[in-house]
């Protein structure tokens, strides 16, 4: 379904050491272009090339979402969503695929305010076989503001965080069907991390350091399609805006084919006493 783009060059080889490193220090893993399995082998191969993100209409991946490999970058074609409103963009695809972005893997356990063990719903509790079989949260990098997205309906939001998931046969409402309940605390908890991402790039703080946490005030999902149990997906989580301590997020369950299952948004408030 989507297609790679690919070169090689010296150039890129060395942004891709670099980036290698870079995310070997956060820890996060990586993600082939194709199906099948890939050796240790391949993590030299893939530091040799250049991605270059088609600028639209490619979703995540088309690929099975557990070809994810330690330590390597990941370099994933993604659904630009603008594109329905922006067909003007259309002449100047070439350009536009110049620009580029990446994604860190976050490890809960370098998180130390929350409890992401075994009290927690998700990686605890939720989280095996037949349940939440997986919950791989990455963190949205740009390579270059270049690519900060267009205003949509006068108002800007962007990526920020993406969760690739899936869940088993033992969380389903309806039969067959994963509960809705269980959705909405997929997309709670992916949105509490993209405002974790915020907490730690922006200047919203004095001290970026503080733990100060920001709890759900608010939640709303719609549900556009069955998501039916064994299934992969991806939510994706935009930050809208934020007025004083009111964070506002969007985000979508899309299918591993691209497919909005569910959307929902979300005002995180930052509490005052923590
Ligand atoms: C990296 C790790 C990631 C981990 C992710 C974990 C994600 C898990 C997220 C959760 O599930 S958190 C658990 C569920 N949520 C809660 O338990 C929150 C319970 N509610 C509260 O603690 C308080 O109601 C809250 C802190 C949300 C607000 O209390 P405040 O006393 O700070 O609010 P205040 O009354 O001062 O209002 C502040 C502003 O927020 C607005 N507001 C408050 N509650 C609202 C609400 N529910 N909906 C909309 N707006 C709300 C309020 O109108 C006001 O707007 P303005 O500033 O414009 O005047």
């Amino acid at each position: 379904m989507m297609q790679s783009h690919i070169r090689q060059s010296g150039a890129a080889a060395a942004a891709a050491v670099a980036l290698f490193s870079y995310c070997t220090a956060f820890g996060r893993e990586g993600k082939k272009e194709e199906n099948g399995s890939v050796g240790v082998h391949h993590l030299v191969a893939a530091a040799l090339v250049e991605w270059r993100p088609p600028r639209r209409h490619a979703a995540i991946s088309s690929a099975p979402l557990t070809s994810f490999y330690p330590n390597l970058a990941i370099c994933e074609p993604i659904r630009d969503v603008e594109s329905d409103n922006d067909d003007d963009d259309d002449d100047n695809d070439d350009n536009d695929s110049d620009v580029g972005f990446y994604y860190l893997r976050m490890n809960p356990k370098e998180v130390e305010r929350t409890s992401l063990s075994d009290s927690h719903a998700i990686f605890g509790a939720l989280s095996g076989t037949g349940m939440i079989e997986r919950y791989d949260i990455y963190r949205r990098v740009l390579d270059d503001v270049a690519v900060e997205r267009k205003p949509r309906g006068g108002s800007s939001r962007r990526e920020v965080v993406i969760v690739n998931l899936s869940v088993g046969d033992k969380l389903n409402g309806h039969g067959g069907i994963v509960h809705g309940g269980i959705l909405s605390l997929l997309f709670d908890e992916a949105m509490g991390w993209a405002y974790e991402c915020l907490r730690h790039e922006d200047d919203w703080l004095d001290d970026p350091s503080s733990p100060v946490t920001a709890v759900t005030a608010n939640l709303t999902v719609d549900f556009r399609a069955p998501f039916v149990e064994g299934s992969e997906g991806v939510i994706r989580v935009y930050h809208d805006e934020r007025k004083g301590r009111k964070i506002y997020f969007t985000a979508k369950l899309e299918s591993k084919d691209g497919e909005e299952m569910a959307k929902g948004s979300f005002l995180a408030i930052r509490m005052k006493y923590l």
